[in-house]
């Protein structure tokens, strides 16, 4: 009971991802016609080469049954020239098949792989803050290792079952009606049976299996790229523990799914089973009332070895298909997600002149803060060339504002323009392309100095990143490391202190040509001679351009042009750091003032 309440608790589930995977794959493999056609071509030839050898086995024993004289030996070499001709083509087209399905299914993976990849870097940064890396990661790699799997099953497996099951209830129905009916009734019973425990039993926990699977994956990245804080406070053993209790988690879902897939294997075989004794029964009848002879019952016994080669592993092959669909899933649903920020159609480039900045009546909030917004009827207009210090309480919305400009979300109200162009009718490349960010945690690539500088302007010369370089006081540093601009910087660059990093990548803003900059000011702090080194390359980096500093230190914000304080994401205070001191009360004034103390 237990059993027949999860065949129809989720299978509406399971159907509806077996159609979407298997839609999936069909379409990638209809766009190689040539390797799919051979593959299916050859494996029709070899399977019938295989079904055709019962017939012959059958001529065989009639005809040894027969005296040797005459002409029955003639028959016999040709049987056995028939048999051998059948073998050899089998062994040929099977070949072919293989050759052709390894070049159909490499290029189906490399397609699928390049293309998820290509998705996955355009998902907005809401999908990327929602999901770890690790799990994205784990839900590409197998879902491309089931695909390998699934066209394997289905084209070399499944299919010659089917043509076998179809030619030989064919050739028998043709010698006795009956047989033929007994065949085709069982196969259909035992394919339904099959079908029905693999979707309605055996899927659902592969499913629940697998998210755990993804989970666990997910848990070990996160502790694994954390690293260095879990040394820091000694908590080896706590993340060992987290770890643990994941994997546990998992290892209970996983043996449920293995044994259910075990239960169904058995069931399928005893199906198999009685089939195969329906059919042999059959045709000892026949040859008891005397309308079959010792070749029949021979054709008979030797289909059914090999019908039952054919489908001894029908129901594991069916359990591999759900297996490879349900792995196949979670990567297929990654083509099915409409990007967040999507270009507008037609969307032309952006060409930044001055770089005057507006914000008009804009309304926004994150989808996970419920509807609340952060932003209402927001309104700033940011003169080109100015150097603007973006200050409030942590989670004002200071970082906020600068994704909406750099259009990291998009607007839910309102519209942004650069240089009168509202950002959302540009491309996303062409206008990122025109700002460059000094984040507060810099992150470099595990590549060359050199390529890390060069990152927003990849055909730069080496003079060029090496100008560059000089402008953002990182020269220095550069040319006594052990390669100089050719030294790999470690993962996201642990192999250099913090100021330099920062230096780095305010030599990749300089490079970058952008017209406007953000900056995030690192709170972490850097000794005073690194700090000065920033400091003096930031200042070259902010003269002839429009610059947004979220300021955490207010004492780095007095000179610039103007102070924009935030508050629960509204333009609480707004001028220059006399204005803003001679306010009695200000919030600015307040917060200098805890500061210099
Ligand atoms: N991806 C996100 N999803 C949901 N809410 C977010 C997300 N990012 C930020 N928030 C929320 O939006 C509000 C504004 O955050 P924001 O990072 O813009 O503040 P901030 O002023 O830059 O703060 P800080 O000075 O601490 O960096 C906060 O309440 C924050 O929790």
């Amino acid at each position: 009971m237990v059993v027949m309440a999860s065949f129809f608790s989720r299978p509406a589930a399971g159907r509806h991802e077996f159609s979407d995977v298997l839609g999936f794959v069909w379409r990638r493999w209809r766009a190689h016609p040539a390797c799919l056609a051979w593959t299916l071509v050859g494996i029709a030839i070899a399977t019938v080469a295989d079904v055709m050898m019962p017939l012959l086995a059958g001529w065989l024993v009639s005809d040894v049954s027969r005296p040797a004289q005459g002409g029955a030996l003639h028959h016999v070499m040709r049987d056995v020239a028939g048999l051998t001709g059948l073998g050899v083509g089998g062994i040929l087209a099977r070949r072919m098949a293989y050759v052709s399905i390894s070049h159909l299914t490499s290029r189906v993976m490399s397609t699928i792989v390049t293309e998820a990849f290509a998705r996955v870097q355009r998902f907005s940064s809401e999908w990327h803050a929602s999901n770890f890396a690790g799990s994205t990661v784990r839900r590409i790699t197998r879902g491309l290792g089931a695909i390998d799997t699934l066209g394997d099953t289905l084209l070399l497996m499944l299919a010659p079952e089917v043509i076998i099951l179809c030619v030989t209830t064919a050739v028998l129905a043709f010698h006795w009606a009956l047989m033929g009916l007994v065949l085709a009734v069982g196969a259909v019973a035992l394919i339904g049976l099959s079908v029905m425990l693999t979707l309605g039993y055996v899927a659902p926990s592969a499913q629940l299996a697998n998210r755990w699977d993804t989970r666990m994956g997910a848990t070990l990245s996160d502790a694994v790229t954390c690293n260095a804080v879990v040394k820091a406070y000694g908590a080896e053993a706590r993340e060992d523990a987290r770890l643990a209790w994941v994997a546990n988690r998992w290892r209970g879902r996983m043996l449920r799914s293995w044994l259910r897939g075990t239960n169904s294997a058995n069931l399928q075989n005893l199906a198999a089973l009685a089939m195969r004794m329906a059919l042999i029964a059959g045709v000892a009848l026949l040859w008891a009332k005397g309308r079959a002879g010792p070749g029949d019952v021979a054709y008979v016994l030797t289909m059914m070895f090999v019908i039952q080669g054919y489908l001894r592993d029908i129901g594991q092959q069916i359990s591999v298909v759900q297996r490879s669909v349900n792995e196949m899933g979670e990567l297929v649903a990654l083509f099915h997600m409409k990007p967040d920020v999507a270009d507008a159609p037609g969307a032309g480039r952006l060409v930044v002149g001055a770089g005057h900045i507006r914000f008009e009546h804009v309304a926004f909030g994150y989808t996970r803060q419920h509807g609340r917004l952060l932003f209402d009827d927001l309104n700033l207009d940011i003169a080109p060339g100015s150097r603007v210090a973006l200050v409030g309480p942590s989670g004002s919305g200071k970082t906020t504002l600068t994704r909406l400009l750099q259009r990291l979300y998009d607007v839910n109200g309102g519209r942004i323009t650069i240089d009168g162009t509202d950002i959302a009718t540009v491309t996303q490349a062409s206008l990122r392309g025109q700002i460059a960010i000094v984040p507060q945690e810099p992150l470099l690539f595990h590549r060359s100095v050199a390529e890390n500088i060069a990152y927003g302007r990849p055909d730069a010369t080496a003079a060029e990143i090496a100008h560059a370089a000089r402008q953002a006081n990182a020269a220095d540093f550069i040319d006594r490391l052990p390669r100089g601009y050719a030294t790999m910087v470690g993962e996201r660059g642990v192999k250099l202190s913090g100021g330099e990093r920062q230096r780095i990548v305010i030599a990749r803003a300089f490079l970058s040509r952008a017209r406007i900059v953000i900056m995030d000011e690192a709170t972490s702090s850097l000794d005073s001679h690194s700090e000065l080194l920033v400091q003096q390359a930031m200042e070259r980096l902010m003269a002839g351009r429009t610059v947004l500093v979220i300021a955490h230190r207010l004492s780095t914000v007095m000179g610039l042009d103007r102070i924009i304080v935030f508050r629960h994401g509204r333009v609480w205070e707004d001028g220059t750091h006399a204005e803003l001191m001679a306010r009695h009360g200000g919030i600015y004034r307040e917060l200098f003032e805890i500061q210099s103390r």
